[in-house]
């Protein structure tokens, strides 16, 4: 074993020198790039910057592989294929010759690294984990699928590799699982392309892993249609994404936009809505209706004729002439304020027309005043143009909500029908900020009105123009670049969209991933949605409208849906866009948290009659979990403080979350101040600053992480949620190694706790 260590070491020490010379050999490139300076023609310039970017794309994720570059080998059958051994690593690596030292863990000849058993060996007879450590190979581990094999070399399965990974101290931020995907989680990431894919599993089951890891593979795999529309991931909030945001760039894929649910109106940063029920009735299909109505409202036919004067002439505007120059305008179909510029132009050559009349009549006819003067005199006049925006005002996205939370009269125009209390929950002050349920509401509108300015569509439609044409000159260099590169042997991938992108901003890079993180209208060629058991009918309309095409990966858990206009089954959310068709794939093993705990979330979870997906634990816990009561709230912050200290010294360098309620937060926050000082943090924590507390709600935990979790009152976590225990399943699942719960009281989820336990020991 020792000479095939030898072995491995020699050979990842020759994948890093190969590294380290693309890595200067692109450096150069980039370098003489740049010194050609900016001339020649527009043509000579794009295929300056095509080469540019090409490089600098290359050169980073060169930099990006840096830490576990290869982690696995498979050996063949000799009737498999002529090279006797297959590196797997994050990218892949050839010689200069073209012979082929590493294969990207993406490519169709990795994936019998992730498929292949004992069963069905897909022609492999030994799989071989490697452990890096920096640039050296500190341990190997076999798999030895063919039989004979086994029996020569005595040795069998290994779960070592994956183990070490599952029990390794959490840092704050969530790493790449792609030396360990398992058979099953590798079945989804690879899944073809068109359509929904919905991925259901029980917490820890490596649904996040997952989903993010398929972006990657999709992104190699069809790289030159998701390259070009982007990819989409969203997530609840800010502080997960920032735990999952180094997945991505480690697996070298950094063109992706992340967004939280907050964050998907452009430029907007919306708070979390506090009521309950406005986020249940702002969540509900019903608000599409009442936004439709909304729109509709503002377009008025007068009930009388209407006198204007323009430059001294009084013409007359009567309701039948309104509502002619509304029914065409409405035939265009076109959103509101865009169908708007077709009633004004009516309007105004009819007025014009008057004008032109009343001119002539008072000049005893034979007025040569010109017909474009006459039209631009009505246009510009303060009367006509009062006149015609009380008949279709124009409107924002904004303006539009803000008349329907603040104007008591457009509340109840627009909802018919509704209970006082579903109404009263829209009612706001004006300039109230926005909150995260009104962002599908503004997107909603926006999409109903369309553009407002009538200029800013023809300045859109001439920057549409220099952008086709700059798409063309790129195109040209492209493939100019592309002949030239493919002669020097280089893998990479540029596309003329995000060339193009490149000459009209000028300065730094307008990759298509940042055009449409700024872009409402955007349309993305793939969307991942995590946490998707949260979302409301209304944000499903939104993320439906950023791509049309349908073609998703949703992955959730039922059971954990807390939001109050959560759907309750993937049917039901999916249904208004796709009807049945989607597919649903499910993940089974628990990897997060140890068995013992597994079993206690779900015995808690099933009493309380939650329906749940059942995870099978891959470990034991090598630690007990606490279970306690204090009889008061005055006694919870230093029995919960005092089970973080406990928890920091039995899981040395872990990190310790403290999971309540999110009217506890603040509360046990200070309290966890006081005693931890310096050491408490915040979102997911950060292990290497030392930020080794956290305090959250459970809302805030979902998705998260911890080498350990004490649990601050359950029951004020579930007198929070309605009463539903789902909450409760989030926050027992959060660790990995030690839980812990304090209860107040001997209230009913206390006994509940109680009971599942002791059914549990009884059983053991
Ligand atoms: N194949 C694997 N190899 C190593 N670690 C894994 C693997 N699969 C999952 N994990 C780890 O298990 C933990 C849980 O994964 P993840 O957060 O993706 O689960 P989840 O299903 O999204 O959980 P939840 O529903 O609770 O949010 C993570 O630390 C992840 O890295």
């Amino acid at each position: 074993m020792a000479d095939e260590l030898e072995h491995e070491r020699e050979y990842v020490h020759h994948l890093y020198g190969r590294l380290d010379a693309l890595r200067d050999q692109k450096r150069d490139q980039l370098e003489r790039v740049r010194s050609t300076g900016a001339i020649g023609s527009r043509q000579n310039q794009s295929e300056r910057d095509a080469f540019a970017t090409l490089y600098e794309d290359r050169l980073a994720q060169l930099d990006a592989v840096e830490e576990r570059l290869a982690f696995g080998r498979l050996d063949l059958d000799q009737d498999h294929a002529q090279e006797p051994s297959r590196y797997i690593g994050r990218i892949g690596l050839t010689e200069d010759d073209q012979t082929r030292l590493l294969v990207d863990w993406r490519a169709p000849e990795a994936a019998a690294f992730y498929q292949a058993t004992a069963f069905d060996r897909r022609g492999v007879s030994l799989r071989r984990h490697l452990t890096l450590k920096r640039r050296d190979v500190v341990s190997i581990e076999d798999d030895v699928l063919d039989p004979e094999r086994a029996l020569a070399e005595g040795s069998g399965q290994g779960d070592g590799a994956l183990l070490a990974a599952l029990n390794a101290r959490r840092t704050g931020r969530m790493g790449d699982i792609v030396a360990t995907i398992q058979a099953e989680q590798d079945r989804i990431i690879r899944a073809p392309l068109p359509g929904v894919l919905v991925v259901q599993g029980g917490p820890g089951t490596g649904k996040t892993a997952v989903a993010l890891h398929r972006a990657a593979f999709l992104l190699y795999e069809q790289r030159e249609r998701l390259r070009r529309a982007g990819v989409l991931v969203v997530g609840p909030s800010d502080a997960f994404l920032r735990y999952i945001d180094r997945v991505l760039p480690s697996l070298g894929e950094t063109g992706v936009v992340m967004s939280s649910l907050g964050r998907l109106w452009p430029g907007l940063d919306a708070a979390p809505e506090q009521e309950r029920h406005t986020a249940r009735v702002k969540g509900s299909l019903r608000m599409a209706e009442a936004i439709k109505a909304a729109v509709a409202q503002r377009q008025r036919v007068p009930a009388g004729p209407r006198t204007v004067v323009v430059e001294g002439t009084k013409l007359v505007l009567t309701p039948q002439q309104v509502r002619r120059a509304r029914d065409r305008a409405r035939q265009t179909h076109k959103p509101y304020n865009e169908a708007r510029e077709t009633f004004v132009k009516i309007l105004v050559r009819e007025l014009a027309d008057q004008l032109q009349a009343a001119l002539e009549a008072s000049s005893g006819g034979g007025n040569d005043a010109d017909r474009s003067y006459l039209a631009e005199d009505v246009r510009t006049s303060g009367d006509v143009r009062v006149a015609l925006n009380l008949c279709w005002m124009p409107m924002t996205p904004q303006r539009l909500l803000e008349g329907i939370f603040s104007d008591e009269r457009i509340l109840q125009a627009v909802t018919k029908g509704w209970s006082e209390k579903d109404r009263a929950a829209l009612r706001r002050e004006p300039g109230h900020a926005w909150t995260e349920s009104d962002v599908p509401l503004l997107d909603e509108a926006a999409d109903l009105l369309g553009q407002l300015d009538p200029t800013a569509g023809r300045a859109a439609a001439e920057l549409e123009a220099q952008r086709k044409r700059d798409l063309e000159n790129a195109e040209q260099a492209v493939r100019n670049v592309h002949a030239q590169l493919s002669e020097e042997g280089i893998e990479g991938f540029i596309d003329a969209e995000s060339l193009a992108g490149y000459n009209e901003v000028g300065i730094g890079r307008a990759t298509a991933a940042e055009a449409a993180a700024e872009d409402r209208t955007w349309t993305y060629g793939h969307v991942v949605v995590d946490e998707a058991q949260e979302l409301s009918p209304m944000q499903w309309r939104l993320l439906m409208r950023r791509c049309p095409i349908k073609s998703f990966t949703v992955v959730g858990d039922m059971a954990q849906a807390d939001a109050p206009a959560a759907s309750s089954s993937w049917a039901q959310a999916l249904e208004p866009f796709v009807e049945d068709r989607f597919t649903l794939a499910e993940l089974t093993v628990n990897y997060r948290t140890p068995r013992q705990v597994v079993e206690l979330a779900e015995r808690v979870a099933s009493d309380a009659g939650l329906r749940f997906s059942r995870g099978q634990a891959v470990r034991d816990a090598e630690l007990e979990t606490a279970l306690m009561t204090v009889p008061d709230a005055a006694g919870l912050g230093s029995a919960v403080m005092d089970q973080v200290a406990l928890s920091l010294a039995q899981v040395p360098g872990g990190l310790c979350a403290v999971v309540t309620a999110a009217q506890d937060v603040d509360a046990l926050r200070a309290a966890a101040q006081e005693r931890f000082a310096g050491r408490v943090g915040e979102g997911a924590g950060d292990a290497a600053s030392g930020r080794d507390v956290l305090v959250l709600s459970a809302t805030e935990a979902k998705g998260l992480e911890f080498d350990a979790v004490v649990v601050a009152d359950p029951g004020a976590v579930v007198r929070e949620s309605d009463g539903v225990v789902g909450n409760l399943y989030v926050a027992l699942t959060r660790t990995t190694q030690r839980l812990a719960v304090v209860s107040v009281g001997q209230d009913a989820p206390a006994a509940l706790l109680q009971s599942a336990q002791s059914a549990l020991s009884v059983a053991d």
